[in-house]
């Protein structure tokens, strides 16, 4: 009968973490979010869900953690995260709220799947947090 307020908003610049990824992960983390921003299916993805956009007055009173790539893409840039780990975890958050609002058998929830599978892909590469430095690598 309420409609439930928009959550707070993420990134939470008065919680950011004392030893954020370093920058060699950084750098391959804002890599892979551009390339998943150019597939076909990220378009829905790209920004926060608009309710107003979409009349979904309700959607907040199921997704009580909002995710979408422009916020993870702002979380990167700003440090709020301590490991790759963290970026993975946001992503199936997003893909998740998806699913449950939509339905798994939806065809936005396909696309959500198609660039959760091109962003498995991508991570795989992410280099390790202690890389060596070039100089010292054996
Ligand atoms: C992920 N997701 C949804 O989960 C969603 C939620 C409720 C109803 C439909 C959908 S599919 C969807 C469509 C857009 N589309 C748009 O934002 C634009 C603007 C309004 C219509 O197209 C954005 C997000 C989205």
């Amino acid at each position: 009968s309420n409609p439930a307020p928009i959550p707070t908003i993420e990134p939470d610049m008065d919680h950011l973490p004392e030893h954020p990824m370093p920058p060699h992960q950084k750098r391959h983390a804002l890599t892979i979010m551009k390339a998943i921003k150019r597939l076909k299916d990220a378009g829905p993805f790209l920004k926060p869900v608009d309710i107003v956009k979409l009349n979904i007055p309700f959607y907040y009173n199921y997704i009580k953690k909002p995710m979408d790539l422009l916020t993870m893409e702002k979380k990167i840039q700003v440090d709020a995260y301590e490991a790759p780990k963290q970026l993975v975890d946001d992503f199936e958050l997003m893909v998740q709220n998806c699913f449950i609002f939509n339905g798994k058998n939806s065809v936005i929830s396909q696309m959500a799947r198609n660039i959760q599978a091109s962003f498995e892909k991508h991570i795989l590469h992410m280099p390790p947090k202690d890389a060596p430095a070039e100089s010292t690598r054996r």
